[in-house]
C-alpha cells in the first residue's frame, strides 16, 4: 500500500508547483525529481494563477517571505484550490516574527490546504497562536518525547478538524493525522536536523506524493515522511562509510530517494497506526 503509493508518483509523474524559499529552492526542486515528479520553482505574481491551474500540486513554504512572495502565494493557492489541487503548507519559522505569524494566519484563513508539513515549534505556532520560536529550527523545548506523545497527537487531530489538513509533525518522532487516524513514524536519523532543508524537501515531497494519490491523503502524507525517514538513515549510513560530512548527506538523501523503490519502502518504514 505505501510502496503503491510511490509508484504511483513514478507512473504518474505530476507536476509540482513550489513557491518556496532560496535557501533551499534547488534542492526541492532536486527530490521532487528523484522521487519521479517534475518541479518548478516560480514565484512571481504575474504567472501565479496560471500555474496553480497547470500544476497537479501546490507547494507554499514561508522560508523567506516578502508581500510579493505572498501574492503569489494567495494567487496560486486560490487558482490550485479551484482546480482541485493538492495545496501543502510549510510554515517554515512561523513564531520567529509577526510578520511570519500573521502571513500564516492569511494562508490559513483564504486557502484550504489539503496537508500542513511543520516541525513541533511551527505546528504548536499556527494552531494555536503561541509566540515563540526558535528561527526556522524547532526548539528543543517543545521536543516530541513518549511524555507528550499523547497531548501532542490530540493538538495535532484537533488543527486536522479545524483546517481539515492532514496534519504532519516533524522530528525525532514523526506524527501524520487526520481527525481520526494517526501514524506515529519513527524512522529517520538525528543528522537531518543538520541539513538545512530537510524540512522542505519532505513538503515538496508531500505535494508530489498527494499529487499522484488524490483519494488517499493521510497514506500519501504518511507515505512521504517515512520516505524521508528512511532515505535519511540510508544517507547517513553512506555519510559514515566516506566519513563526510553533512553536505555528503545531504547528497546521499536525494540520491537514496531517487533509488527507493515501493518495495524498500514498505520493508523499511517504522510506524504504528492508530
Ligand atoms: N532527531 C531526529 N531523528 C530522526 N529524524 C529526524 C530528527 N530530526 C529531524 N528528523 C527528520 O528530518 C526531516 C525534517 O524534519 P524537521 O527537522 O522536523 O523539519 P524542519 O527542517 O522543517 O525543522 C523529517 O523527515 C524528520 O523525520
Ligand atoms: C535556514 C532557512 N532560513 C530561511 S528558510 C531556511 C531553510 C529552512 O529549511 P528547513 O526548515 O527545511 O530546515
Ligand atoms: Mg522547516
Amino acid at each position: 500500500m505505501l510502496g503503491e503509493i510511490l509508484e504511483n508518483v513514478r507512473e504518474r509523474s505530476p507536476l509540482i508547483q513550489n513557491i518556496t524559499n532560496y535557501v533551499t529552492a534547488n534542492d526541492c526542486a532536486n527530490i521532487t525529481l528523484a522521487c519521479g515528479a517534475s518541479p518548478t520553482m516560480s514565484d512571481g505574481e504575474e504567472e501565479a494563477e496560471e500555474m496553480g491551474r497547470l500544476c497537479d500540486g501546490l507547494n507554499i513554504n514561508m522560508g523567506t517571505l516578502h508581500p510579493r512572495s505572498v501574492k503569489a502565494m494567495l494567487l496560486a493557492g486560490k487558482s490550485a484550490a479551484g482546480f482541485g489541487r493538492p495545496i501543502v503548507l510549510d510554515p517554515v519559522g512561523a513564531g520567529a516574527s509577526t510578520y511570519r505569524r500573521e502571513t500564516a494566519e492569511e494562508l490559513l484563513r483564504e486557502i484550504p490546504f489539503t496537508a500542513i508539513r511543520g516541525n513541533i515549534s511551527e505546528i504548536k505556532t499556527i494552531s494555536g497562536g503561541r509566540n515563540s520560536s526558535k528561527g526556522v529550527d524547532a526548539d528543543a523545548a517543545d521536543a516530541v518525547t513518549e511524555e507528550n506523545l499523547e497531548k501532542t497527537i490530540a493538538l495535532a487531530r484537533d488543527f486536522s478538524g479545524r483546517t481539515g489538513a492532514v496534519i504532519a509533525i516533524s522530528g525525532a518522532v514523526d506524527i501524520v493525522t487526520d481527525t481520526k487516524n494517526t501514524y506515529i513514524i519513527r524512522n529517520g536519523h538525528p543528522v537531518m536536523a543538520k541539513i538545512t532543508g530537510c524540512g522542505c524537501m519532505l513538503s515538496s515531497l508531500t505535494a508530489a506524493y498527494l499529487a499522484a494519490n488524490p483519494d488517499r491523503k493521510l497514506e500519501a502524507v504518511a507515505a512521504a515522511v517515512i520516505t524521508m525517514g528512511l532515505c535519511g538513515e540510508k544517507a547517513y549510513e553512506k555519510m559514515a562509510e566516506e566519513n563526510s560530512g553533512n553536505a555528503g548527506c545531504r547528497n546521499h538523501l536525494i540520491d537514496e530517494v531517487y533509488k527507493l523503490t515501493g518495495r524498500e519502502l514498505e520493508r523499511g518504514a517504522k510506524y504504528e497506526l492508530r
